[in-house]
């Protein structure tokens, strides 16, 4: 169905919607920062500065961020493309509703959304103030050994277990939320790290929640659950409190995926990246730097879930590599049981996300002992 989606005063300024975003293609976020990344003092970070400039030659050999993307398979674009060109009716030019400018799935629904929420918030707050904030921030926790620690003392999979208010699959998962509450009983239960959802629109989450969650004393390390688009937000989810961050396959190109790592690694962060088919796997294996590789089994793109998905990716020379390079990967999402624990802990995995059957549960830290048939707090 066509229809009328945006229009503008032929001869004024566009006032409806983020024209810049919406019909340019930009180029990689990372080049987006440079201009403020090149004008850093510290030595660490002169020199991704300097790999920041490479990596923007990369870009301008003439392809744009989609195009790239569409080049390693990534189907998810991070904009609205252009569109059929501008119509004009008396004083007005309008835009027809087309398939090219409407998303295709939710996945592309909440990048293209997140794209201008972003854009919005670093006109608010640029990186230089964020970089202030930094200097009075406290260390971040290790993440990684958190999960190793957990694995090694329960000979389970080490738990992820997420603050999450609802989803747009499932709607809201639990009316009466206390992110804090919840946090404290997971963590008692005997959860190795938290994740906190901060997508607000989506999942009803917020980065207030990250915020409160570390400000009322819980100690495991924090994941900030947001889709990252630009490097901005490793910077945002540092100072509101994060420990690691999360980096999704199906939405960033390589090149993406691995500067965020390198400025992940400078701020002290872990970064769980995520995968959901073997190509996107492949992609990640080949990234220099990758620790943590979650394995997704519901499809961001059509709501599917499947846990035989992680074993699937974990199979043969995918899992040799994996374990050579001491990779830890996250099983995520669909987890009910101790047999579900138990197949994905089989297939390979020394970690697990899990929300849902856990955030439901009226002490969601018994939850936790329900999920792993057993009692796994210290
Ligand atoms: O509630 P579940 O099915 O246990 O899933 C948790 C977690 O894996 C899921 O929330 C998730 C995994 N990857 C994501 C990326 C964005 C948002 C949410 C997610």
């Amino acid at each position: 169905m066509e229809g009328l989606v945006s229009f503008r005063a032929t001869a004024g300024v566009p006032f409806y919607g983020v024209p810049s975003l919406m019909h340019r293609p930009a180029k990689s976020s990372i080049c987006r920062l440079l201009p403020i990344a090149a004008m850093d003092l510290h030595a660490k970070e002169r020199k991704l500065s300097v790999s920041c400039i490479r990596a923007q030659q990369d870009w301008e050999l003439g392809m744009y961020q989609d195009e790239v993307a569409a080049s390693q398979g990534i189907r998810i674009r991070r904009r609205p493309p252009t569109g059929p060109p501008l119509h004009y009716v008396g004083p007005f030019e309008f835009r027809l509703q087309n398939e090219g400018n409407t998303p295709r799935n939710i996945l592309e629904e909440i990048v293209w959304h997140k794209e201008k929420e972003v854009f919005r918030l670093k006109e608010k707050q640029d990186l230089v103030v964020l970089r202030k904030a930094l200097q009075n921030a406290s260390e971040t926790r290790d993440f990684v050994g958190a999960l190793k620690a957990a694995h090694e003392r329960t000979g389970l999979p080490g738990l992820i277990a997420e603050v999450k208010k609802a989803s747009p699959s499932r709607g809201i998962l639990r009316e009466d939320f206390d992110p804090v509450e919840i946090a404290q009983a997971y963590e008692k239960g005997g959860a190795a790290c938290l994740s906190v959802l901060t997508d607000e629109k989506y999942f009803k989450g917020s980065f207030d929640n990250l915020e409160a969650i570390r400000r009322a004393g819980v100690k495991c390390p924090l994941l900030c659950k947001e889709f990252i688009v630009d490097a901005w937000q490793i910077y945002y989810a540092r100072v509101k409190g994060a420990d690691a961050i999360l980096l999704i396959a199906a939405v960033l190109p390589d090149l993406d995926i691995r500067y965020m790592i390198k400025i992940c690694k400078m701020l002290g962060l872990a970064a769980l990246v995520e995968v959901h088919d073997e190509r996107e796997m492949d992609r990640v294996l080949g990234i220099e730097g990758v620790e943590l590789i979650g394995i997704n089994n519901r499809n961001l793109e059509t709501f599917e879930v499947d846990i035989s998905n992680t074993k699937k990716l974990l199979l043969g020379e995918r899992g040799q590599l994996i374990r050579q390079k001491d990779i830890i990967v996250v099983g995520e999402s669909g987890l009910f049981t101790p047999d579900d624990i138990a197949y994905v802990q089989e297939a390979g995995v020394k970690a697990v996300l899990v929300g849902e059957s856990i955030v439901k549960q009226s002490d969601p830290g018994k939850g936790i002992a329900g999920l792993f048939g057993k009692d796994i707090s210290l």
